[in-house]
């Protein structure tokens, strides 16, 4: 998978050449490519930015410097054209369905946007060639798409096949199978400062462990996320339904 990063702080990104991600660029899984927005300014104070037209506080980014980013990153002439995901508090949720998705993908470009957004017309424009997604990961508002990237490129990495060491781990985490929050782990020691692992853990019977890992699931998931266990109850209550 090759990935672009266009950034007024592309060092911000340096972090992609770490860990997991840093080990599949150098085995050639992914091929990170970073941009420094202000290569395609002119004026002297190399301005990337300008006040909202509207009126309103705060700054916002102008189309020139994108457009011409977006042109160098992926000429329309080219044989091919990226997907290009804008992180921004106003974008659709970003879920592990949708990093699956992305990770099918073979060329990702990834546009940070600072102040208060990107001019519109630079979304609307690269739609007319390539595939464009605004992705929020999360309710919150960052100062710029930066770290939201090193977000999604982290989810959607480890995700290839490759870049992590036991796939089998992929299938039983929080978000990825049954739609219910993963159970609590333990390791050794079995007793520490008071606390005791559990002991159906320690008895070695298959199956009340998978029985109490799931219930563990739907207790943490009632807890914590309702929100998901009303879907999880849907989705299995439609299973109940087709058994009938
Ligand atoms: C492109 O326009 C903007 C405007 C403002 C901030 C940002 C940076 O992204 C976020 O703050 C964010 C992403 N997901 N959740 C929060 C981008």
């Amino acid at each position: 998978m090759r990935l672009d990063v266009v950034s007024i702080f592309p060092e911000y990104l340096a972090a992609l050449d770490l860990s997991l991600v840093g080990k599949a660029a150098k085995s050639g899984l992914l091929d990170v490519h970073l941009h420094d927005l202000r290569e395609w300014t002119y004026d002297r104070h190399r301005t990337v930015d300008d006040t909202p037209y509207g009126g309103g506080a705060g700054m916002v980014m102008k189309p020139d410097p994108w457009g011409e980013a977006l042109d160098a990153v992926a000429p329309a002439a080219g044989p091919s054209q990226p997907r290009l995901i804008v992180p921004t508090p106003a974008g659709r949720p970003f879920t592990q369905e949708l990093a699956y998705e992305l990770a099918d993908e073979p060329w990702l470009a990834f546009a940070c946007g600072r102040y208060e957004g990107i001019d519109a017309r630079v979304a609307a424009h690269a739609a007319e060639r390539m595939r464009v997604d605004e992705i929020s990961v999360g309710d919150y508002v960052l100062n710029g798409g930066e770290v939201a990237v090193l977000v999604i490129v982290e989810a959607v990495a480890r995700l290839l096949p490759g870049v992590i060491g036991n796939p089998a781990s992929l299938a039983e985490e929080s978000h990825s199978g049954d739609g219910l929050l993963e159970y609590p782990v333990y390791t050794k020691p079995p007793s520490w400062r008071g606390h005791d692992v559990p002991d159906v853990l320690l008895s070695g019977n298959h199956k009340l462990v998978a029985e109490w890992r799931h219930d563990e699931s739907v207790r943490r998931t009632a807890e914590r996320r309702p929100d998901l266990l009303a879907a999880w109850g849907a989705a299995v209550g439609h299973k109940a339904d087709e058994v009938e």
